[in-house]
């Protein structure tokens, strides 16, 4: 890490921890095209008002064999890890300081692909979750804003070997989301690892 960066966001009620220059570019730029390469997306829909959608980027979920995560109104079950998943996830546990089993991979082709205001708060991640986000390829803006609120009060620009790990109750209190743009944006690989809670 940088010894220049700000590791820490100033929030109430959220822990953040933004380490923008994570990844060195010459390893970023690795890790973007061989998972731009080996990753089989796929684009759910989702069902809305009575229609459905496809979602507004593509995605894929790989993880622990048991992990499996509902997102888009399905359950899916994990690909197994490559092997440069597994060496990411190792990577990330060392800052996360503790165990992750699972990662959503979403790719944003253009300014066009999007993801909507929630928090990851499903009962499956449990109390406190942790999400470790680490992203490469193109800069979006990620905006957060209080639950019950339409007022973006915090951004961040996540660019190319940026990771943002979020803790404690910043999932309670907060929202997210990555916004459409008319910006003209390289393609995007956000990766997000957290840990499922598996029943036993
Ligand atoms: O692409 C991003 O930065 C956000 C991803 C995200 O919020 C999620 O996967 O839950
Ligand atoms: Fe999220």
């Amino acid at each position: 890490m940088d010894l220049f960066d700000t590791p820490t966001v100033q929030l109430p009620d959220a822990e953040l921890e933004f380490l923008p220059h994570w990844l060195d570019a010459a390893c970023a730029d690795r890790w973007l095209a061989q998972l731009q390469a080996e990753t089989p997306w796929e684009q759910p829909q989702v069902f809305l008002h009575g229609k459905h959608y496809p979602v507004p980027r593509l995605l894929a979920w790989y993880g622990d064999a048991q992990a499996s995560y509902r997102y888009s109104g399905l359950i899916h079950q994990p690909l197994p890890w490559t092997a440069l998943l597994a060496e990411i996830r190792a990577a990330v546990e060392q800052v996360a300081g503790q165990r992750l089993n699972g990662v959503l991979l979403n790719y944003y082709r253009d300014g066009n692909d999007s993801m909507g205001w929630h928090s990851d708060d499903e009962a499956v991640l449990g109390r406190d979750p942790l999400i470790a986000s680490l992203n490469l390829g193109g800069t979006r803006r990620f905006d957060l804003r209080r639950k019950g609120q339409t007022r973006i009060e915090h951004s961040l620009e996540l660019g190319h070997g940026a990771l943002l790990v979020m803790r404690g109750a910043t999932q309670h209190y907060w929202q997210h989301q990555v916004a459409k743009t008319g910006k003209s944006v390289a393609p995007r690989l956000n990766l997000t690892f957290r840990l499922i809670r598996i029943q036993p």
